[in-house]
């Protein structure tokens, strides 16, 4: 729904087509979603993958895990522009897939040609295959990146702390999602087994290979939107305030989608309803600890936010090219 929002008003877009896996005639949309009830003419409609790449210039899937291990591949054999929402295509290696998402994984060859899209480190451009990152897995990253990448942390000493709102859950209510249970609550979840710890340390042994494993925990909030990671680590002896400060800054000078907030820590408010992810970071010299948080709308930077950003870089047009940059207001 969020996806299709934003792709409706995009600049660059001239028609969105909806497809819905279940059906075997064209719906009115707000038969499907009440909320569009005055979408009048638009409709979803049978999926067909001869269909999409015959009327269509890109593919998105908004689908549960485990179908785009197979329903990506013959866009990926053609070269077809795709975009994954889903986990399916991000972890390189099949068997850690299996492991942590519990399911059959995509073939070693189809993950191979896919590109893990954290659009605001590493461009899309030039790619055809994109698995979209998780939407814990953008806001820690995001996070932990100038601090990996300038060598200022002791690779051993990470704990991420992260909760989310209930959208994240997706349409299916569940025990820990539902009205009663966690409205006025706080619930950590997927103890030592989130899905997304495997795919935050794949990247992070991109930018140092030498990170072995990451404390990592979540955390259901009791709000709709919003994900908030808050990062721990020690620093190297001689690291100073001004040096993390130095390595937040130039890292994110020219990214479109980041804002740096330094040692004032951003807050959910602040970005929910946008594109942006908003990172402060603070130095404890007592504890040599640093602590940083990163903030994001998970429909929106942790997913369909950063799929249009993705599909922005494939296809040339300006970073934030239809992404929404006002909060909803109070
Ligand atoms: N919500 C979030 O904050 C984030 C979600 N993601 C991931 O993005 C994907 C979409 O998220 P979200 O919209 O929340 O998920 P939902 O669970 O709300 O929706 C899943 C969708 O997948 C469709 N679907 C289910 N089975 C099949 C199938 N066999 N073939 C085709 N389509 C199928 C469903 O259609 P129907 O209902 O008609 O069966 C439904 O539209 C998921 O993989 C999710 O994990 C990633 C980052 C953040
Ligand atoms: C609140 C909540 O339940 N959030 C989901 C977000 C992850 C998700 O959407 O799944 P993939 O990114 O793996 O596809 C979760 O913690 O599993």
């Amino acid at each position: 729904m969020v996806l299709y929002q934003m792709l409706a008003g995009h600049p660059h877009v001239d028609g969105v087509d909806l497809y819905g896996h279940n059906l075997t005639e064209p719906v009115a949309l707000a038969s499907a979603v009440p909320q569009f009830v005055g979408a009048t003419d638009v409709v979803l409609q049978p999926y067909s993958e001869q269909v999409v790449m015959a009327q269509d210039d890109v593919v998105f899937f908004a689908t549960s895990a485990g179908v785009t291990r197979t329903a990506a591949v013959p866009y990926i054999t053609a070269g077809f522009p795709m975009i994954d929402l889903s986990g399916d295509l991000r972890l390189k290696q099949p068997d850690l897939y299996t492991q942590w998402y519990h399911k059959p994984a995509a073939a070693k060859q189809i993950l191979a040609q896919t590109h893990y899209g954290l659009s605001d480190l590493q461009s899309s451009a030039g790619m055809a295959a994109i698995a979209n990152p998780g939407c814990y897995a953008t806001a820690t990253l995001l996070g932990l990146a100038p601090l990996v990448q300038s060598g200022l942390i002791m690779t051993d000493s990470i704990i991420v702390d992260a909760k989310s709102g209930t959208s994240g859950a997706g349409k299916h209510p569940g025990e820990l999602t539902h009205f009663s249970q966690a409205n006025e609550n706080l619930q950590v979840y997927k103890v030592n087994q989130h899905q997304h710890i495997p795919e935050i340390l794949q990247q992070l042994q991109v930018w140092d290979q030498s990170i072995a494993a990451i404390q990592f925990n979540t955390t259901l909030l009791p709000i709709t939107r919003g994900l908030m990671s808050t990062i721990y680590a020690r620093v190297w002896p001689d690291v100073t305030a001004a040096a993390i400060d130095e390595a937040f800054t130039s890292t994110f000078a020219d990214v479109a989608g980041v804002r740096y907030t330094g040692d004032r820590l951003p807050n959910l408010k602040e970005v929910v309803g946008t594109d942006y992810c908003d990172v402060g970071a603070v130095f404890n010299p007592t504890t040599g600890m640093v602590m940083v948080v990163s903030v994001i709308d998970n429909l929106i930077k942790g997913a369909g936010g950063q799929a249009i950003q993705n599909m922005n870089q494939m296809f040339g047009f300006p970073e934030m090219a239809g992404e929404p940059v006002n909060v909803i207001l109070p």
